[in-house]
């Protein structure tokens, strides 16, 4: 859940976001702030509400059931400021070292001690009194920095203005765009953009949720769900074609009458939210499949926003490498200020594929790797593409029918297996860092979650 206690303009360091899943920790926080007058908070009750709105804030306070991966993840996500972990009641040393050694500043035990801890944020964070500002509105800047986004192309230009549009709606807004596009912070931009921005922002990734409990994360089974908790704000479905066949249509039904029943309940209940959805892949598709129900997705799509691969944003892709190359080298405390001779024209050559999320963590990696005050070329450069399996042969082929043992079949192994395999040494090899796995395999952190979460399912059902 998110509330913003004034405009979120670009000044990121007048920004605190306090990720918290109990609503008494995050209202004590905001009272400690209030009460120093100092920062403006953000508030967000899970970790996907948390990302988009993070690259907004100087510092924040995070609060998760894994808080090493919860830290992780926040820092791939592009947070660079000052970072202290809650952990919970009786956690280990281990456990604080861990959150250290992932990114975290400092870190405190619960129950927290909020004047405490709002000395340790501000003790490191630039603005301690920001000054009031006056705009109810923020001001959307033409160029730079919009909302979170980065990028001055013509492309780029029509997005932000097309956020300034739809922002005034209630309608329910369609994004589309392939991963890494900045789909979610474009949902975080239209909840920052619109009169919405005192409410919560709320974001769930449906392809993350287990089927048996997707109803109950959408509409509340004891407790609220994803709809009434953005009560006053803005909801992302990121993924939405992943919603099961019960969840669809009791979605389609609360658009149509504006009201809901928590799952298992009787009494109808109201939400005055705005929904954003989201999807990397073509909606009319799923559509065509019978995966997103036609009646559901002409009621989201009522208002729409294409978010432009990288490659056809001119140079932009300069323009973000450069910003990343600062916030990393400054996060990572490497000497490193400029790309050197060549590297610009290599990062233009590349397709990026996974667009900026790809970007990002290429450049987080060349300022890690890289020696000297500047990129070279050599850092940016495709790996040759490599061929560790020969094309199925006819001896293959025969082979199938044979007796296997351990998941193979004669001399060839289960697709799923294999691809098991791929992820899993993916994810060790990035210290169990899903969005890096993720880039270096070329697919979406969702689509590894949803892996990790069926290969769970899996395990537990066997
Ligand atoms: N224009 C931009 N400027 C700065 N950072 C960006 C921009 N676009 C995306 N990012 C960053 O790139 C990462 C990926 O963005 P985001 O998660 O919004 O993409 P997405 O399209 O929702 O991806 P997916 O479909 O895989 O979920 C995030 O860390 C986001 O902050």
């Amino acid at each position: 859940m998110t509330g913003l206690s004034s405009p979120p303009q670009t000044d990121r360091r007048t920004c605190v976001l306090v990720c918290d899943p109990e609503t008494d920790v995050r209202n004590m926080m905001r009272a400690a702030f209030a009460r120093r007058d100092a920062l403006h908070v953000l508030e967000a009750e899970d970790l996907a509400a948390a990302m988009p709105l993070a690259v907004r804030c100087s510092a924040a306070l995070l609060a998760a059931e894994h808080p090493e991966d919860a830290t992780r993840r926040l820092r791939a996500s592009g947070f660079a400021g000052t970072l202290v972990v809650a952990l919970a009641r009786g956690s280990s040393v281990t456990e604080a070292v861990a959150a250290m050694r992932a990114g975290a500043d400092d870190v405190v035990i619960k129950p927290i001690g909020p004047e405490d801890v709002v000395d340790r944020l501000l003790a490191a964070t630039p603005a301690r009194r920001p000054e009031r500002r006056r705009r109810d509105r923020p001001q959307l800047p033409r160029n730079g920095d919009f909302c979170g986004f980065l990028g001055r192309s013509r492309a780029m230009q029509a997005v932000y203005a097309q956020i300034e549009r739809l922002a005034a709606s209630r309608a329910p807004v369609f994004v589309t765009g392939e991963s890494g596009t900045g789909k979610a912070l474009a949902a975080a931009a239209l909840h920052m953009a619109s009169t919405r921005q005192q409410g919560p922002f709320n974001a769930l990734n449906c392809s993350a949720i287990p089927a048996s409990y997707m109803e109950q994360a959408v509409f509340g089974l004891t407790g609220p769900g994803a709809i009434e908790r953005a009560h006053g704000g803005t909801l992302l479905l990121d993924e939405v074609a992943e919603l099961n066949a019960v969840t669809q249509s009791k979605l389609l039904n609360f658009l149509e009458k504006g009201r809901f029943r928590r799952a298992g309940e009787t009494d109808e209940r109201t939400s005055d939210v705005r929904l954003v959805c989201a999807t990397s892949r073509d909606p009319q598709d799923d559509v065509a499949s019978g995966r997103l129900r036609e009646d559901l997705f002409y009621r989201l799509n009522v208002l729409t926003l294409s978010l432009p691969p990288l490659r056809e944003r001119d140079d932009d892709v300069i323009l973000l490498a450069e910003a990343f190359l600062a916030r990393f080298a400054g996060e990572e405390g490497r000497p490193i200020s400029r790309l050197g001779p060549g590297a610009a024209d290599v990062l233009r050559a590349r397709p990026f594929r996974g667009n900026v999320r790809e970007l990002q963590n290429l450049m987080r990696r060349a300022v890690i790797l890289g020696d000297g005050g500047e990129l070279g070329p050599e850092l940016f450069e495709e790996p040759e593409p490599t061929h560790h399996a020969e094309a199925p042969s006819l001896h293959a082929h025969a082979m199938l029918s044979g007796s296997g043992h351990g998941g193979m079949i004669g001399q060839v192994e289960p697709f799923a297996i294999i691809e098991r395999r791929v992820i899993e040494a993916a994810i060790a090899a990035f210290d169990g860092n899903i969005p890096l796995a993720a880039a270096a395999l070329d697919l979406s952190p969702s689509t590894l979650y949803r892996k990790k979460l069926a290969w769970q399912e899996r395990r537990r059902l066997s």
